[in-house]
């Protein structure tokens, strides 16, 4: 055993079936939470990921499209749900609809605000958005309902970076504007001289996805490409012949500023009065991003004062905008309505895209862009399943062992492995931890996607130390051990020497066992439910316990006796199929040796 080191991660949790038929109505089913667990990157390849967990449905699942999605898309979400395409829902409609549907599409046109999520009353699983932007979607009010929400990030790259350069070029000739001239009888040739863009220094402001597709074809205009990204590598930029700049130097360099980054916190509005006036003058802008990025009454103002010659926008604040917008109306600026993702090919490809998500979330399969879940590839969580299930059972147990009144605020989640921390991503056990601590002391309804804030909700600490084993990484780990710290227990055998209640459980081929209860050595598989007892070690103690139960045909599955020396007091653990009646546990109880004894639920 060499080092030990602590740390938390975020984490979700879901609530298992009631029975082997998992229902659709008022929670994610436990292959539905473990989704939320996605692959990054893993493209269409998702939808042969391993399953975790096959369950049975009782009917299909519905699905409301609530803006037009392309046709490949909608085929095959009914090759699988009830599909309910439903376009241009007032807010009250949406409401009215969401709480008769599993799962909802989107594009930007709709709004799906935290009165959608309270109106689903549980029933709405996922929000998937055909698109990139999730600024439309309240992640937060989805994460506090258990709701998975995934978008199509990918398929719309080509077309939104296209319209951006579609946008510069058509910008920089004035093509709408004497498209307009033209067609109104007038022409016009020395109104619509324009400017070259060989040359010209292009700031590139989110070097993401679509910044980068832009940065290149800008690159093959002959234009000089500068960005700013505060999260994108160096050399991925240098890799395309970009230099990454800081913000202030990228708006004040450029002669055109294309925005490509998210409307977050921290972008809204990112260009405002202050920053215009860093601008050279006569700079020219291109948003095919989001409208909040950019104040738009100051941009309005920077035209009128000339810093700004001329802006070509796709997207505004508010869609639409007002028809006397003087930002619309302004003839320095060329406007689209919100056409970045809107070419044939990228509405198949996100329609696709999203569908597969979709579907994949309410299957069970792992999502491969989930927004507000942890990202863990499907083969770490394929090593990870039997501890997944340990990590769970632990959490339920040590629980139960609380005395009533003792709050639970404070949980140490030990991991002790041969792997270095870096190889062992524990956010899933964590989590599953975090659904069998939660679960049986509450009732509300928890899932991977919003354990981390019922958890946080309920002011409950969860920390997680690392023990680096000596020996073969083969093995992701030996054992995890779960303390909750400061209560009292209703078996005081569970506390170990330094006052918290333990348990260690440890997976022996292939399924979890329970291997330590407090500073007793015990060995039982965690499979139906478990009866601890302290008691004074002497012979014939098991036999006696094993007749009560064999009377009323409880199965013993396992028992086993940690002690600390011979005749000494020993911790029997007594693993049992079916539940004990009342009667049978009062006399357990009974017997004198038995000081004092539980039965805990898993
Ligand atoms: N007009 C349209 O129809 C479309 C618009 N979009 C929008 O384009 C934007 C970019 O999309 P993708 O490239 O696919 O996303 P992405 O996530 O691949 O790239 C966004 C980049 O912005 C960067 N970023 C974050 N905060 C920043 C900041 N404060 N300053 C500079 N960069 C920052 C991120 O590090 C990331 O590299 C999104 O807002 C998206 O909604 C995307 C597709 C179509
Ligand atoms: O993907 C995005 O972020 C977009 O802005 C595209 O929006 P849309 O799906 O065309 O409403």
């Amino acid at each position: 055993m060499a080092a030990a080191s602590a740390s938390s991660t975020s984490l979700f949790i879901s609530k298992p079936s009631p029975s082997s038929k998992l229902s659709w109505k008022n929670q994610l089913p436990l292959p539905s939470a473990l989704a939320a667990i996605s692959l990054r990157g893993c493209g269409s390849n998702h939808r042969h990921s391993p399953r975790l967990v096959v369950f049975a449905m009782d009917a299909k699942p519905t699905v409301l499209v609530a803006e037009k999605l392309g046709e490949a898309g909608i085929n095959l979400l009914k090759d699988f749900a009830n599909v309910d395409c439903s376009y241009n829902l007032s807010p009250e409609e949406l409401c009215t609809k969401i709480s008769l549907c599993d799962a909802l599409i989107v594009r930007s046109g709709t709004k799906v605000t935290r009165e959608v999520f309270e109106s689903s009353d549980g029933r709405l699983k996922v929000v998937g958005r055909a698109g990139v932007g999730i600024d439309n979607v309240d992640l937060a009010a989805a994460t506090e309902h258990g709701c998975l929400v995934v978008n199509a990030p990918t398929a719309n790259t080509v077309a939104a970076a296209e319209h951006g350069i579609a946008l510069l070029t058509a910008m920089a000739r004035n093509v709408a504007q004497a498209d307009a001239s033209i067609k109104a009888g007038k022409w016009q040739r020395n109104k619509y001289v324009g400017v070259s863009l060989v040359g010209k220094t292009l700031a590139v402001m989110g070097f993401g996805k679509v910044g980068s597709e832009v940065a290149r074809r800008a690159k093959g205009l002959g234009m000089h490409v500068i960005a700013h990204d505060p999260y994108a590598a160096a050399d991925r930029a240098r890799a395309v012949g970009v230099d990454l700049v800081s913000f202030d130097e990228a708006i004040a360099t450029a002669d055109f500023i294309s925005l490509h980054m998210p409307l977050t916190p921290a972008t809204s509005k990112i260009l405002n009065d202050e920053n215009f006036a860093k601008m050279k003058k006569g700079v020219r802008i291109v948003n095919v991003a989001r409208g909040g990025v950019i104040d738009e009454d100051a941009l309005v103002k920077a035209l009128d004062a000339g810093i700004v010659a001329q802006a070509a926008l796709d997207v505004f604040t508010e869609e639409p905008p007002s028809k006397d917008s003087k930002l619309v109306q302004h003839e320095n600026v060329t406007v689209t309505p919100h056409l970045g993702a809107s070419t044939m090919e990228a509405q198949e490809g996100v329609a696709i895209e999203i569908a597969e998500a979709v579907v994949g979330a309410l299957k069970g399969e792992l999502a491969a862009t989930a927004v507000n879940a942890p990202m863990v590839p499907a083969e770490v969580l394929t090593e990870l399943k039997p501890f997944v299930v340990l990590a769970e059972k632990l959490g339920r147990l040590a629980v139960q062992l609380v005395a009533g009144g003792s709050g639970v605020k404070n949980v140490k989640v030990t991991y002790a492995s041969s792997r270095a921390p870096d190889d062992l991503d524990t956010r899933v056990l964590r989590a599953m931890i975090t659904k069998g601590l939660i679960e049986p002391i509450s009732d509300v309804f928890v899932n991977l996607v919003n354990a981390d804030f019922t958890a946080k909700q309920r002011g409950l600490r969860i920390t997680e130390e690392r023990i680096l084993l000596d020996g073969s990484p083969e093995n992701p780990l030996e054992f995890i051990q779960v303390q909750i710290a400061n209560v009292e227990s209703k078996f005081a055998s569970a506390i170990s020497e330094s006052g918290e209640i333990k348990m260690e459980g440890r997976v022996k081929d292939g399924i979890p066992h329970l291997t330590k209860v407090g500073s007793f050595e015990v060995d039982v598989s965690l499979e139906g439910s478990i009866i601890l007892c302290r008691q004074v070690d002497q012979p014939g103690l098991i036999g006696k316990v094993g007749s009560i139960l064999g009377e009323e045909n409880v199965n013993v599955s396992f028992m086993s006796v940690g002690r600390v020396a011979p005749r000494k007091h020993a911790v029997m653990a007594i693993g049992v199929d079916e539940q004990p009646s009342k009667e049978s546990l009062k006399r357990i109880g009974e017997i004198s040796a038995i000081e004092e004894f539980v039965y805990l639920k898993l």
